[in-house]
């Protein structure tokens, strides 16, 4: 891997610092009866890693989801860098947003699912290549010159010109974290990312997002089951129980002396 070698000219985010990115106010999001997130309230500052950890059905996804613009918050708002995600002011009164702006907003993030969602009919580079061409409007060739730094540093060069049938699954992955770093997003949205790979596949998509939050400064969104791997990576934990933060902390605290009830519990049945 030769992250460090394409650190200066790959940083995502060269803005990173420490400003708040993301925020969360009063944010309800439901399903029929079902209250998944409870008026929820939390900021990450740019440049930071925050792990998202909870038992299954505490609303952790929903939140990357809603970021991605994929769901809408039924009540509450969603800044990301101090932009109304949700919401755009007209006339000095705030509005739910329209296409355009949604749009604009969310190209400051990218998002990484369990599932690859790759294209089955392109190769590598063009995976990559597609949306920095179609959305930000780059010519093919800068496209390509930056779709081959990332495919190295995703450890991925030899395999450029194979289709993802030709891929094994953590490969597959890996493309997919190379696509989304593509649009140099402001904050990346990491959803359960090796929870769909063989258990020998793990460590490979593991290291090279190691290597991606150690050797940039771009802000991470991360929910796993993969507890070292969030001791290793994150600034902040936070603790989801029925749609709220119950405890946040670094995750030295966390880990080794959690405050809540909940937390201990689900820790000693993950850990
Ligand atoms: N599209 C949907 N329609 C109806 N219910 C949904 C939908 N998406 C999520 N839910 C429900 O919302 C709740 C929260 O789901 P979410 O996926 O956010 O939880 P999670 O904390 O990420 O869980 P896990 O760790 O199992 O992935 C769950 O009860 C889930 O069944």
């Amino acid at each position: 891997m030769s992250a460090e070698n394409s650190t200066s000219k790959e940083t995502p985010n060269p803005a990173a610092d420490g400003s708040e990115l993301i925020r969360f106010d009063g944010v309800m999001k439901r399903f029929g009866s079902n209250v998944v997130l409870d008026h929820l309230d939390f900021t990450v500052s740019s440049g930071k890693h925050v792990t998202l950890i909870g038992p299954s059905g505490s609303g952790k996804t929903t939140i990357l989801r809603l970021l991605m613009t994929l769901l809408k918050p039924d009540e509450g708002t969603i800044k990301v860098g101090g932009e109304y995600l949700t919401h755009e002011e007209r006339n000095g009164k705030l509005v739910p947003a329209g296409e355009t702006h949604i749009r604009e907003v969310r190209k400051n993030i990218g998002m990484v699912f369990q599932q690859f969602n790759l294209f089955p009919n392109m190769g590598v580079l063009r995976n990559i290549t597609e949306a920095p061409v179609h959305v930000l409007g780059l010519s093919k060739d800068e496209a390509e010159e930056r779709a081959r730094e990332l495919v190295e540093l995703v450890g991925l060069t030899e395999h450029l010109d194979k289709y993802p049938s030709q891929l094994s699954g953590g490969q597959q992955q890996r493309v997919a974290i190379a696509r989304a770093l593509a649009m140099r997003p402001q904050v990346l949205l990491l959803d359960e990312v090796t929870s769909a790979l063989d258990p020998e596949l793990v460590a490979g998509v593991l290291d090279v997002l190691r290597d991606i939050a150690h050797t940039t400064d771009i802000t991470m969104l991360v929910v796993t089951h993969e507890m070292n791997f969030a001791r290793d990576i994150s600034d902040d934990v936070l603790m989801f129980d029925a749609g709220r933060v119950i405890e946040s902390g670094s995750p030295e605290k966390m880990f080794s002396d959690p405050e809540h009830e909940r937390t201990r519990e689900f820790l000693s049945a993950v850990l």
